[in-house]
């Protein structure tokens, strides 16, 4: 058959056209793309639903016949969205991501209990893996199954209690640098410590005795250097340098890596689209080149440290030393370890990649939103301190800070309101029946106490919602009250939250719960303990509006001051002695 009679067995094709093969593939083309956009348009919006085994599910209308719901989630404070439709259908519903894929929800803690506790049937879905493997590494963030299992065990010894312990002179000097830096920032603007804030104080926020300080960026910096040195004892001097070589390649990394955009959420969606380097993938790769080498470095350092001060090898894997690497390097290496049980050099310089990530962004985001909420309750910044000036001593043992009992509550109330890690993704890898603690009614009017997923099924694990779920915390759930968690019963819930700490789902629950929470903690305590005891945070006097923006952490920004990027802004009064 020649093109000509291929030509005239096309439908539709006007007799003019057939007479000129180039008009004639210009038609085919366009009918091949209808074709296959109908073909596409058919699967994604009504095949799919048909075939879905949950589809009786209730949920929010479409907004988009591409986007689905995601531009709703994009134009509203993380997690705002999924709150307005718990109360509209109930814990459990569904709606629609990019190509009318469906996405599976549930704030109900019986699901997500079960969820949670089934992490090898429920693990992060490969784009979120592949996103994060690209800045991390192979870490315990990314691996799943046995390497998990592997990498999970041989750094539990770091973040036992006893290790976290040896680790609280790390946070005092960090904490009490922070707390002089704040003090030359309010003495004299330019004693050369750096800014105190990306924008410049607004005629009536100069306060004599007082200065505007951008508290987030100040506490990243000092959490910078916690993690630096309790991590694997290199000193960023964050706090004395703002420009050390490893931290700006971090900080970029992350920075470029943990943006949500819709290019960014497209070419999770469509691995093919990363083929076209963006600005932000070359960033990520230049940056996670420059980590790994110094990472590596590190390693190689400690490496030769241990084997000289053991000179006939580590024989016990309990012999462990001080910093998170250390102990991790020193468990690796003991000789009563199988070869199988060993992590790779590989695995071991992206734990220390993981670290800087899970353990840095994470708590100085926590103790942003606790200055901000102490700033926006006056009364409870003033119980706080009471409660902590009433220590003697200037450096308490965890054991004081943690009968501290105040401090724990407000702690826990700002940590469940303002989860810095607002949700995480899980992804379905077989067919499963999913109980529910709460049944909701389905689309053909009958109660649901159970959903069946599908191989696939992709569902947000929504850490905020359930957070501030009137189904577990009652009608004043969004409120801010820390004397919730002082009454006898506070940890008595009819709904128990799958959380490993304080009936939350701030640190995760089940075997993928936060490593690192005792840490953060303790880390959280020594910081709050030294700053509120040398200062007042209140709002700035023209009260600008805080905006909680999405990013793998969720963070504040000034509206109206969207280019000076994320930042946390307040009045930072010293105390008079
Ligand atoms: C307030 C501070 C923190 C919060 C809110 C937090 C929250 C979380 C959450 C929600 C997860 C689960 C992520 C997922 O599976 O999708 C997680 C995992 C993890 N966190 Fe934290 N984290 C904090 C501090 C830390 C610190 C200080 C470290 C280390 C020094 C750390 C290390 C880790 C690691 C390694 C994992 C992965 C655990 C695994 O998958 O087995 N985190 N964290």
């Amino acid at each position: 058959m020649t093109i000509k009679d291929l030509f005239n067995t096309l439908p539709f094709l006007p007799s003019w056209a057939r007479s000129s093969p180039k008009i004639g593939y210009a038609i085919y083309t366009i009918e091949a793309i209808l074709v296959l956009l109908t073909g596409l348009y058919l699967y994604m919006w009504t095949w799919q639903e048909y075939t879905l085994p949950y589809k009786n599910l209730r949920g929010p209308k479409t907004a988009h016949w591409f986007w689905g719901n995601v531009k709703t989630f994009l134009a509203e404070q993380p997690m705002v969205p999924h709150g307005r439709w718990i109360k509209e259908y109930g814990p459990t519903f569904r709606y629609k991501v990019i190509a009318g894929a469906p996405r599976f929800y549930t704030a109900d803690p019986v699901a997500l209990s079960y969820i949670l506790n089934h992490a090898d049937i429920f693990p992060k879905p490969p784009q979120t893996r592949k996103g994060m493997a690209d800045m991390l590494g192979n870490g315990v963030l990314v691996a799943e199954g046995a390497d998990h299992k592997r990498q999970r065990r041989l750094l539990n010894p770091s973040f036992s209690p006893l290790a976290i312990k040896g680790m609280i002179p790390i946070f005092y000097d960090k904490a009490y640098e922070l707390r002089e830096k704040f003090t030359a920032l309010i003495e004299d603007e330019h004693s050369g410590v750096g800014a105190a804030s990306p924008t410049p104080p607004q005629e009536m926020d100069i306060v004599k005795g007082t200065r505007k300080i951008d508290v987030m960026s100040w506490l990243g910096r000092c959490t910078l250097d916690v993690i630096g040195l309790a991590g694997f004892n290199y000193d960023f001097k964050a706090l004395e340098e703002p420009h050390n070589e490893l931290a700006e390649a971090y900080r970029k990394m992350f920075s470029a890596g943990m943006e949500v955009t819709v290019g960014a959420i497209l070419q999770a969606l469509f691995p093919v689209l990363q083929i076209f380097p963006t600005e932000r993938m070359k960033m990520v790769k230049e940056s996670s080149a420059k980590t790994k080498e110094i990472g590596q470095k590190l390693i190689d350092e400690k490496k030769q440290a241990i084997l000289a001060a053991h000179t006939h090898g580590i024989e016990k894997k309990e012999d462990i030393g001080h910093d998170l690497l250390s102990h991790l390097i020193k468990a690796n290496m003991a000789s009563d370890l199988r070869p199988d049980q060993k992590l790779s050099d590989d695995e071991v310089l992206a734990q220390i990649t993981t670290f800087m990530l899970a353990g840095n962004e994470t708590s100085s985001t926590a103790l942003t939103w606790i200055l901000y909420t102490l700033s926006q309750h006056p009364d409870a910044q003033k119980r706080l301190r009471e409660e902590a000036m009433g220590v003697s001593d200037d450096r308490p043992t965890l054991d004081t800070l943690n009968s501290l009992s105040y401090m724990d509550a407000v702690i826990r109330e700002v940590l469940r309101l303002s989860a810095p890690a607002p949700a995480t993704m899980r992804e379905s890898i077989q067919p499963t029946v999913v109980p529910l603690g709460t049944p909701v009614k389905g689309r053909d009017g009958k109660m649901m106490d159970s959903v069946h997923l599908p191989k696939g099924a992709t569902m947000m694990i929504p850490i905020l919602n359930v957070n501030t779920s009137i189904y577990v915390w009652g009608p004043d759930a969004e409120q801010f009250n820390p004397d919730r968690f002082l009454k006898p019963t506070a940890s008595e819930s009819n709904t128990s939250v799958p959380g490993v700490w304080g009936n939350l789902l701030t640190f995760l629950g089940g075997t993928r719960n936060c490593i690192g929470y005792r840490f953060a903690l303790a880390e959280i305590k020594v910081i709050l303990f030294v700053l509120i005891r040398g200062f007042e945070f209140e709002e700035l006097p023209s009260k600008p509006e805080i905006e909680r923006k999405a990013s793998v952490v969720m963070r504040p920004r000034v509206k109206g001051e969207e280019k000076a990027g994320l930042q946390m802004p307040l009045l930072v009064r010293p105390l008079s002695n």
